[in-house]
């Protein structure tokens, strides 16, 4: 790129996603902010309901019309619900934008699945085909130049990031994996529901969509393509009482017996040059705590002799590397820039 900056639109300016697309794309040294979008709320100030913002964001939020922000914009976000994206997101590549979609509709590459899952009709299969898949640590080579990237899920991105490097090595047996996850409510968005307001949450841990949830296919997809057979998992996610934060615990039986360090080995070799997953030594577990507000991954273990089974520990904040942060790291490589440009703040401690 030359020195212009690259203009973005953020389509659900107003949610948890939009607001910390905002939040990074602000300290962004390439990026402009030109347009942050509502659906409801066109023609008011954003500040009127984000006085976090004030004196920040001086613009108001504008409607949904893509042949606008295209005049506007080079690359548009839509961290937009799913069943939105589907209808919105090829309106917006028809007017030339770029697109990295945050939501799960482009994820699932069988329309099928998707919709079985999903309960919404999918997009047109040539779009599902069109769209890389944008775990950036792992397919960021793919994203280089591409028009429409599909943001992984929160879930999926601690997940996959805690698993590939040892089912990748066929260390583990792909058909012994259990995955438990547990997420901050912010994962749920900022619309109120009755599962997750105060009353119902605070000093509550609960368990949901057992064996149901939509990011099960995704997970699927992505280690079937690693394996080059099928893998299908157990998973059960659960509602903690904070607001951020992924923490993924794995297990899985290893194939042949292997130690703590030599895991630890394997994935810091994997990956080697990636700034944002951070593989603990032996004997260290990371906490949600410690990527809090932060686009890192961190991943721990701890082999059980015993059993013959590892787990393998992986926490996120599921605002940022689950959704934000991943979605710059993703405008990152689409336009050749360190991955890590905009990105590299440490978490927020304590
Ligand atoms: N929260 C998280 O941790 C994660 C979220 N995601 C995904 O990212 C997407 C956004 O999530 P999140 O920010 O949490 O959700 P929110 O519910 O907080 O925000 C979604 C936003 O989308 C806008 N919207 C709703 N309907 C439309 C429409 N028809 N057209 C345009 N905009 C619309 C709404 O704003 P308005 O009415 O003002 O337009 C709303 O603010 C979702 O698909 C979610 O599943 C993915 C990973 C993690
Ligand atoms: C805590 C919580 O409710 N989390 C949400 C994650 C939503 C999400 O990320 O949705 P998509 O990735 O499918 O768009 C959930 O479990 O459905």
């Amino acid at each position: 790129m030359s020195g212009e900056k690259v203009k973005v639109a953020i389509v659900g300016s107003t949610g948890y996603g939009g607001v910390e697309l905002i939040r990074f794309l602000l300290g962004h040294p390439n990026v402009e902010i030109v347009s942050v979008i509502s659906a409801s709320s066109a023609g008011v100030p954003i500040t009127d309901g984000f006085p976090h913002l004030s004196e920040i964001v001086t613009q108001n939020l504008d409607g949904v019309n893509p042949a606008e922000i295209a005049e506007k914009a080079d690359v548009v976000f839509t961290a937009t619900p799913s069943g939105v994206s589907t209808r919105l997101v090829p309106q917006l590549l028809e007017v030339g934008l770029k697109v990295i979609d945050l939501s799960g509709d482009f994820r699932i590459k069988d329309g099928a699945t998707y919709e079985a899952w999903y309960k919404h009709e999918a997009p047109e299969s040539k779009l599902l085909e069109q769209a890389v898949y944008g775990l950036s640590e792992i397919y960021g080579d793919d994203v280089h130049g591409k028009d429409l990237i599909s943001n992984p899920g929160c879930y999926s991105t601690a997940t996959l990031l805690g698993l590939i490097p040892a089912l990748n090595a066929g260390w583990i047996d792909p058909s012994s994996i259990i995955i438990d996850a547990k997420s901050g409510v912010s994962g749920a968005g900022r619309g109120t529901s009755l599962t997750s307001h105060y009353a119902e949450i605070n000093e509550n841990f609960k368990a949901y969509k057992v064996n149901k949830h939509q990011h099960i296919p995704e997970i699927e997809q992505v280690l079937s393509n690693i394996n080059g057979e099928p893998v299908t998992v157990t998973f059960t996610t659960h509602l903690v009482p904070m607001t951020r934060g992924i923490m993924s615990t794995m297990y899985a039986g290893m194939k042949e017996a292997h130690t703590d360090e030599e895991f630890v080995k394997l994935y810091r070799q994997y990956y080697e040059g990636r700034s944002f997953v951070r593989v603990r030594g032996a004997g260290k577990w990371p906490a949600t705590k410690e990527v809090f507000c932060s686009n890192y991954c961190d991943i721990g273990f701890a082999v059980d002799e015993r059993t013959g089974r590892v787990t393998i520990i992986s926490v996120i904040d599921n605002v940022v590397k689950g959704a934000a942060g991943q979605a710059i790291q993703n405008l990152n490589l689409m336009m050749g820039w360190d991955e890590t440009t905009g990105l590299k703040l440490s978490p927020v401690y304590p």
